[in-house]
Parts: structure tokens; sequence; C-alpha cells
């Protein structure tokens, strides 16, 4: 058994080396980090081996259950009940492990660890069953595997329903995932919440890990950007409904910034081979100027957690001491002593020091040989007021505390506006104030000495004062200015160097964050009485208080193919003026898509797969079909059942339903429906486990049914049902082309399937239809 519970979907057959076996290869040896740390002094002389030691084994296997609060529950009383009892006390060849046991800090038991050797979980029956389990539920999303000290900063954020959350450094999304479930926690049903997640992530190819690893969650709160998040821009927003123009600023903002992962030793055993003094330095004051940002764009009394993966006090304690001193008493560091209690952990240091690539020890800034100065900022030694900052308060979380990777968190609260300080400006103020002294000490040349001193401050007291207007537009406009020039060493420039020219070989961007991406389509909002949005309302009897002015298509001019669905927040940005300034990625969950059917319809949209749970809540029961299990799986097993070979009760409901697409569900809490045999866990003293309802779109034509998953949705619901399902014939495998052949083979098969009057009927069924759709929109 991997260590990984998805499966890779038509994988080639690899022989899967074992992890322990390559992680075993890498000499875990590194005197220079060795020397480096002990120096840092981050332990006692005797807590040292422990801590040392424990990064040269490998990581237990952690999970999270995840969803709604009483699913999850659920979940973790399967996990709890039916699995641990057996998994206790297991012994192969002599080899015993401790059964999976939760996180002990993990609020209400829904983190989960377990250590067991490999050669166990191969040769136990009973972990081959659990490990069914967590692929299983790993496919539906309830079940996320994600390590354990990554849960810790989204737990820390404390973010709440109505929350702007900016995840500034997302992909590949494990956090952001977190976050969204937080913002959905609260189970209300039929309404979409009124928070938001802006996923952020200055890699294009990264924020597409970031789209696929969210998409599961289908949340309308969702928004994913493509930007250096140290020059996020600024926006001037919409006005929303109540007609308020809200400022576009975050309750709640992660940075859980790009860092050295000296860490994540225990997974990353090459970073044994590869550690350098060096490399921190070049982190530092990108993550200072991310941190920053992060901070301007917070709502003043919101929390903003800085976190990495790194050991080192360059990338942590001295970012955040510099941050607040920048802030100048508008950030304090919060006492989250209180929160988690049961996480064991460190204090931040208020003293560290600084070396050299070479690894000499530089006591200060100054002490830095002038062709090295480059290199250096002055924000990576301790602050001379390092012991009023309260850096104790920060968080490092080490390996040997509680068998974990490690990891460094710092919670933040914005108390007051922040005044962006610009060094240039205090300069040339400071310089300023050091010539008017000297005009003043001089008499004779006073007048002509301070006039123009004296012009030189008020100039940069005023601009001191536009900084006041906490990060204005023009601040980010030029920020951006530079970046698109290529100036982004300017930026970067060591503080208090500002007059110094430091000469560093320029980067691009593509070669920073790799390839920009294509330019995306435009989000183009439909109106509540468009044609489209009136004929779905009204064919799925959309409920009342469905906000239907938040649909929205990407493809100007063409007819409507594609109906995406935002919340109110999101929608408030996309139509914002500037919005040419974002760069969107991704946004809205599909919830209808049309579908160009033979099939005599009044309605040709049907509800998307990606929208489904999201629809379900507001359309009308009329177009709800409750069925059972043995149902599910008929339509998982042959591609166009007929309605005939359906119970009565149902028959007749699908006899009056108009032909279209429907929602199929089973809902496992209906009391007929409890403890309907599952065939994955029969005989396994887990019979009639299913959790959650299962919910899909259907096509009902004239005589037959098709459900309009993809091969892959298919799978996974037969997985979790563990049975055997056909991959409807019309599967998209190729281009469209090939997807016509495809669709047309599948339906001549259907039509001869069922009989010559149903012909066009089967023709008409739509699956092939939305993959050609969909194949088209992939081309
Ligand atoms: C530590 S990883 C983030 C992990 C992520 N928060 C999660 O939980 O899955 C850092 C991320 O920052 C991104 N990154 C690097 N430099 C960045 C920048 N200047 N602005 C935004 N993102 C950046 C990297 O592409 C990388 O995906």
């Amino acid at each position: 058994m991997g260590r990984r519970f998805s499966k890779r979907k038509n994988a080639p057959p690899r022989k899967e080396r074992d992890p322990n076996e390559v992680y075993a290869e890498v000499k875990k040896e590194n005197e220079q980090m060795e020397e480096y740390y002990k120096a840092q002094n981050i332990m006692s002389d005797e807590e040292w081996p422990v801590f040392w030691n424990h990064l040269k084994v490998t990581l237990p296997t952690t999970f999270r259950i995840t969803g709604t609060r009483s699913h999850a529950v659920e979940i973790r009383d399967t996990v709890k009940n039916a699995f641990v009892p057996h998994l206790s006390n297991i012994s192969v060849d002599g080899t015993v492990a401790d059964p999976p046991r939760p996180l002990a800090w993990y609020p209400d038991d829904l983190g989960w660890h377990y250590d067991v050797p490999r050669t166990l979980l191969k040769k136990s029956p009973e972990y081959a069953k659990f490990h069914q389990f967590l692929v299983a539920e790993t496919e539906v999303g309830n079940i996320s595997r994600q390590e354990a000290v990554s849960m810790i900063p989204p737990l820390l954020l404390d973010v709440q329903p109505q929350h702007w959350v900016m995840d500034m450094c997302a992909a590949p999304g494990s956090k952001t995932a977190q976050i969204i479930e937080m913002v959905h926690a609260n189970e209300q049903h039929q309404v979409v919440p009124s928070g938001l997640i802006l996923a952020n992530d200055a890699d294009y190819r990264r924020s597409h890990m970031l789209i696929h690893q969210t998409k599961r969650l289908q949340s309308p709160c969702l928004m994913v950007t493509n930007h250096d998040a140290s020059m996020m821009p600024s926006l001037k927003l919409a006005p929303n409904k109540s007609g308020e123009v809200v400022p576009f600023e975050f309750d709640r903002v992660l940075a859980d910034v790009p860092c050295s992962g000296d860490a994540t030793l225990r997974k990353n055993p090459m970073v044994w081979t590869k550690w350098t003094h060096g490399g921190a330095m070049g982190l530092h004051q990108t993550q200072v100027t991310i941190l920053q940002r992060g901070v301007q764009m917070l709502k003043v009394g919101g929390r903003i957690v800085y976190s990495t993966c790194s050991f080192n006090p360059m990338e942590n304690e001295a970012v955040v001491a510099e941050m607040l001193n920048r802030a100048n008493g508008s950030l304090e560091l919060v006492d989250v002593s209180h929160e988690l209690p049961l996480l064991k952990r460190r204090p931040g240091l208020s003293s560290w020091k600084v070396f050299t690539k070479e690894g000499q020890v530089v006591e200060k800034f100054e002490d830095v040989p002038a062709d090295a100065k480059g290199k250096f900022y002055p924000s990576m030694w301790a602050p001379a007021n390092a012991g009023e900052l309260h850096l104790e308060r920060c968080l490092r979380i080490y390996p040997h505390l509680q068998d974990t990777g490690g990891f460094f968190v710092a919670v933040l609260k914005k108390t007051a506006p922040f005044v962006v300080p610009n060094p240039g400006r205090a300069a040339a103020a400071e310089a300023a104030a050091e010539a008017a002294k000297a005009a003043a000490a001089t008499t004779a040349a006073s007048s002509a000495a301070a006039t123009p001193a004296s012009e030189d401050m008020s100039e940069a007291k005023e601009d001191t004062q536009e900084d006041n207007q906490e990060d204005t537009q023009e601040d980010t406009q030029e920020e951006e200015d530079k970046a698109t020039t290529g100036d982004k060493h300017k930026l970067d420039s060591p503080a208090g160097s500002d007059t110094t020219e430091v000469k560093k070989p320029r980067m691009s961007r593509a070669e920073r964050f790799g390839a920009p991406g294509p330019k995306e389509e435009p989000f183009l909002f439909l109106d509540s009485d468009n044609a489209d949005v009136q004929l779905f309302s009204r064919f799925y009897g959309l409920d009342e208080k469905f906000p239907k002015d938040q649909f929205l298509v990407r493809s100007e001019g063409e007819k409507n193919k594609t109906i995406y669905f935002v919340s109110e927040a999101v929608k408030s940005i996309l139509q914002s003026e500037e919005i040419h300034r974002l760069k969107v990625v991704n946004t809205g969950v599909r919830t209808f898509i049309r579908q160009d059917s033979n099939s005599p319809t009044e309605c040709s949209f049907r509800v998307h797969s990606e929208g489904i749970a999201l629809m379900r809540q507001f359309v009308s029961t009329a177009r709800v079909m409750a069925v059972q299990l043995k149902e599910v799986i008929t339509l998982l097993q042959s591609p166009y059942p007929k309605i005939s070979e359906f119970p009565e009760a149902i028959q007749q409901k699908l006899t009056d339903l108009q032909t279209g697409c429907c929602i199929f569900e089973f809902d496992p809490e209906l009391e007929e429906n409890k403890d309907q045999p599952n065939p994955r866990w029969e005989g396994q003293g887990l019979t009639g486990f299913v959790k959650g309802k299962l919910v899909f779109p259907v096509w009902k034509a004239q005589v037959s049914f098709n459900m309009l998953l993809n091969k892959q949705e298919r799978r996974s619901l037969a997985m979790r049902l563990g049975v055997d399902c056909v991959d409807a014939p019309h599967v998209v495998e190729g281009g469209a082309k090939g997807t016509v052949a495809k669709a047309a083979a599948a339906a001549a098969a259907a039509a001869e399937a069922e009989g010559a009057e149903d012909a066009e009927d089967a023709e008409a069924t739509p699956e092939e239809d939305s993959t050609m759709v969909e194949a088209t929109e992939q081309a």
C-alpha cells in the first residue's frame, strides 16, 4: 500500500518503489546544516539528539476528514468504530503496529495518523480493507491526505463563513481546501455563504494544480488568481446588492510563503544532500514583501497567518520582526497558546545568527564585506528591539514533539491602518533633516542651505501622508509596472541600500514563475431576465430565493453553452471596472450546460455534475427522483437502462416527467434506505455504509435514461459502492472527432438495444452530446 490514497487513473503499470527504501538510500547527514542549527540555539543540548534523529525517520501517514460537520462526524465514527477495533493488535511476521489514532490537537478528532510498516500493510487483510475505504472516500472528497503540520495554519486562521479570505501562495491547495470547507461550514440549506476565498499562486502551472485540487469542493465562493503575491493589485469593487462599495480587503490572509523547506526533511530526503547556508538568503526579502502586501490587504481587526516549512530564523522570526517594525504598532503577534491547546510547540526565537554562504557568522549588516552587501538585508539580523516584539508568540513545531514534519507559524492581528514605509522617502527625509541641521549651524549659509532641505522634507512628508492612505492604488500600480518592466530588483534591493545600485542579474517573470498563462476569456454575467436563465429557472423550478443574477458565461458572442454560478462576493469583484488588473484564472461552478440534443425537450440545459450539490438545494422536487442503491448500481452497470426496468413507483414518476435532465438522489438517511446492502461492505460488518447523499444528473429520454457522469465520475462512484461499472461507450478519449464517432456508435448500439422505435431517442441520449460539447471546449 502506497502512502497516497488516490489511485492514478489509466496510469501505465509502474513498479512502485517503497518510499522507505528510497528514504533509506539517502545519506541522512549534513554537517553544515547540523552546525548551523546548533548555532541557532533552537533547543537544549540534551534535546538536540532526539530532534536530529527524528529528522531521519519517515513520516506517519496522516489524513483529514473533510466536508460539512455532521457528514464528517459520521465518517469519523465509521473510522473509529468500524475500522479501528479491527486494526488493533495486528501482527504480521512478528511486526506489530498501533492502530490509526486521532491527532490529539486536531479539533473533534477529524485529523488522523498511523504509522504502519509496509510489510504489515501489504499482508494484513484488515489494513487492505481500511485502505480500500480510504481510497474510496478520498475519491469522493470525504477524506483528504494532508501532512499534519500543514493543517495547522488554516486552523489558526480562525475562518468564519462570512469572511473574505486571501490565500496568497496557495498551490497545490491543501490549505485552500481547508479554508473553503471552513467558509462552507455552516451547513445552512439554500444559503450561499457570503464569504470569499481568493486563492492565488504566482506560478501559472501550479495555479491549475490548485484549481484541480479544489474542484471537488464546488464552491461558488472561490476565485483563483495568478499574481506575484507581493504585487497583488488593488481594485475598486462594484457596489453589492445593498448598493455598498466594500473595499477590496480581507478578514483573513494566509501567507504560506515559498521557503527553503528544510523542515520537510522527513518527506523530502533530498534536503539532506542539498541544504546549504545560502538556501534561505535568497528568499528572505520575497517573504517580507509578500507578508507586507498581505498586511496591506488585511482589514483592520483581521488576522494574517504567516507560515513556512523551514526551521530557519532568517525565513521566520526575521521576517515577522521586520514586518512588525515596518507596521510600527499597527500589527501585533497574537498569543495563540490557548488555541489548539494540545498542539506541542516551542516559542519563536528572539536572537539568531546570520551566516555567509561560506558558513562564516556575520555579527551585523555593517560587517558584510562591500562586495557581498547585495546578498544581505539588514532585516536578516534580529532587530535591536527583538525583545519587545513578543517573538516568543510564534510557533515552532519540531518533528520529535508529536511525530510530524517541522513548521513555523506566526499569527498576527492588524490593529490600525498600516502605513507603507518607503525607505527611499525616509532616507530623503533623513538626509533633508541632516542638511537642515547643518544649514542651521552655519548661520552665513542658513537660508541657502535650509530652503532646498525643507522643500525636500515637506515633499517627503507629503509622500508619507499619501502613503498613510493605506495601500494606495498608485503604489500597487507602480509596483506592477516595475514588475512588467522587469525592474524587480529595484523592489528587492536591500532595505537601507536604496541609494546603492545593486547589480543582480535580471530574472524574467517566466524564469521566476514559469510561463504566463494565456489570456483568459472574460466573465460575462447574464441578467436574471435573460431568456436562457428564464428557461432553465422555469424548467427546474428554481427557488425564488435563488440569486438568478449570479450566472455567467465565458464566451462572448456565442450561444450560452456553459453557465457558471458565482457568489455575490465573487460577482462584486468580477464586476469591478478595474477587473483587467486582476488575473483571474478560474472561478464559478459549472451549473448548466447546453445539450444540443435531437430529443424533443423544452429545456436543452442539463445540470452539470460539478454544480449538482449546489443546484440540488434550489431545484423543485418535481425534477428530483428518490432512488435506492440498487437503482444507482443499475445505472452504473448499463449505459442506457430502460425505464421499464425500474420499480413501478419510479416508472410512474419518470413517465410523467418531461424529457430532459433530472436529478437522481439516494439519501441514506431515509428510513427506507437505512441498512441497504452496499456490496463494498457486505459481509464485513459494514453493511449499509454509504455516507452522505449520492446525487447525480440523469437524462430522461422517452423510454430510457442515462447517467450524466463522465468516465472518472462513474468509476469513482462505482468504486465507492464496490461494484463494477461500464464506461459509458461515448466517453471522451481523444479529440472531438473521435468523440463524435464514438458517440454515433454508442447511439447506434443503444438504438439497437432499445428497438427501432427508440432509435431517435437513443441518438438523442445526451451524454454523447455533452461529451462532444466538453471535448470541443477542451480542444
Ligand atoms: C509552500 S508552497 C504553498 C503551499 C500551499 N499553501 C498548500 O498548502 O498547498 C509556496 C507556493 O508559493 C508559490 N510562490 C512562489 N513565489 C510566489 C510569489 N511571489 N507570489 C505568489 N506565490 C508564489 C509557489 O508556486 C508555491 O506554489
